[in-house]
């Protein structure tokens, strides 16, 4: 995790070949984000405030998940001029959301030049059994989790890069926590396990046994690992990353503050010095208003809930 150094680049030979890019070269691209943050944008003004906080790349999109939840409606991809505005408005990486299973979607978004792909269960599922083969494309992808077999099973469909999902828009870092622990717990079960109880533990866990074996040598996911959903607050990200994390992306909890710029710098601070909590706490002064926030009652849509 963020402490380990660098991450082993599985590919060649173990994983599925993509057509156009080797898959290593996609977890390698990836890689290059470890210890950054990934905040939302709605547009070019947003991108660029982003770009000066700190954030080591963007992710486009037409609402941040606190207003897809507000508004409610079917959320879909961003118009493809406004993800080419925020393209022209910062030198770091883009990133944009297809629906889940909506290859066209993800193939429009090849096309304008996005430099990687986030098949999102904050927007509205296209397809409620399969994902997209992700193989297929050249640019490298991220996918939600929020357990080590679904986190597996995305990566067998060629994600080169994983975020644990926890609950997007609420500005609430429970069920991040929740999603971070369970994939690390699992991994710490793993690497102590009998090599002959693999096999029932790969069937149990519905993940392909020859991914399962190698995170339990890695002692970690064969590819980076980011937490999302919920971290509003430089505290937040420090947590993910002291609890194993190699990056943190955040979206209402920077742009549905008091004070985004001040916030946004902060959160990428925090990042950067998650064990300094000296450096934490004077980060954390006078941030104004944080966002509000959902307590998760069961009348919270689970946006986590919606795939597999
Ligand atoms: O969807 C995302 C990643 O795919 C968002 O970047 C992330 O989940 C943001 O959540 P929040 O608005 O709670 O910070």
């Amino acid at each position: 995790m963020a402490s380990t150094g660098v991450v082993t680049v599985y590919g060649e030979g173990s994983m599925t070949e993509t057509k156009q890019t080797p898959f290593s070269v996609k977890v390698g691209l990836a890689q290059m984000l470890r210890g950054g943050v990934i905040m939302d944008v709605v547009n070019a003004d947003q991108a660029r405030i982003a770009e000066e906080a700190g954030a080591c790349a963007v992710m486009a999109l037409e609402r941040v998940p606190a207003d897809i939840r507000a508004q409610g409606g079917v959320a879909r991809m961003s118009d493809p001029q406004m993800i080419k505005d925020i393209k022209s408005a910062v030198t770091i990486p883009v990133m944009a959301k297809a629906r889940i299973g909506h290859f066209v979607e993800a193939q429009i978004l090849e096309s304008i030049g996005v430099d990687y792909i986030d098949e999102s269960e904050v927007l509205t599922l296209a397809d409620e059994d399969n994902h997209i083969n992700k193989h297929n494309f050249k640019i490298p992808f991220v996918c939600g989790c929020r357990n080590l077999g679904e986190a597996l099973r995305r990566i067998r469909e060629g994600a080169a890069m994983i975020r644990t999902k926890g609950e997007a828009g609420t500005g609430n870092v429970v069920e991040a926590v929740r999603h971070v622990r369970s994939v690390n717990g699992a991994i710490r079960l793993l690497r102590n396990m009998d090599d002959d109880e693999v096999f029932a533990y790969a069937k149990k866990i519905a993940a392909p046994y020859d991914l399962v074996v190698q995170t339990k040598e890695l002692g970690r996911l064969p590819v980076v690992q980011f937490a999302a959903g919920g971290v509003a607050t430089p505290a937040d990200a420090a947590l993910m990353m002291q609890l194993g994390c190699d990056g943190v992306f955040v979206g209402s909890g920077v742009f549905k503050s008091g004070d985004p710029v001040k916030r946004g710098k902060a959160i990428v601070q925090a990042v950067t010095n998650y064990r300094d909590a000296a450096v934490l706490a004077e980060v954390s002064c006078g941030l104004g208003e944080a966002m509000v926030g959902l307590n998760l009652d069961d009348k919270v849509e689970r946006f986590a809930s919606r795939s597999e």
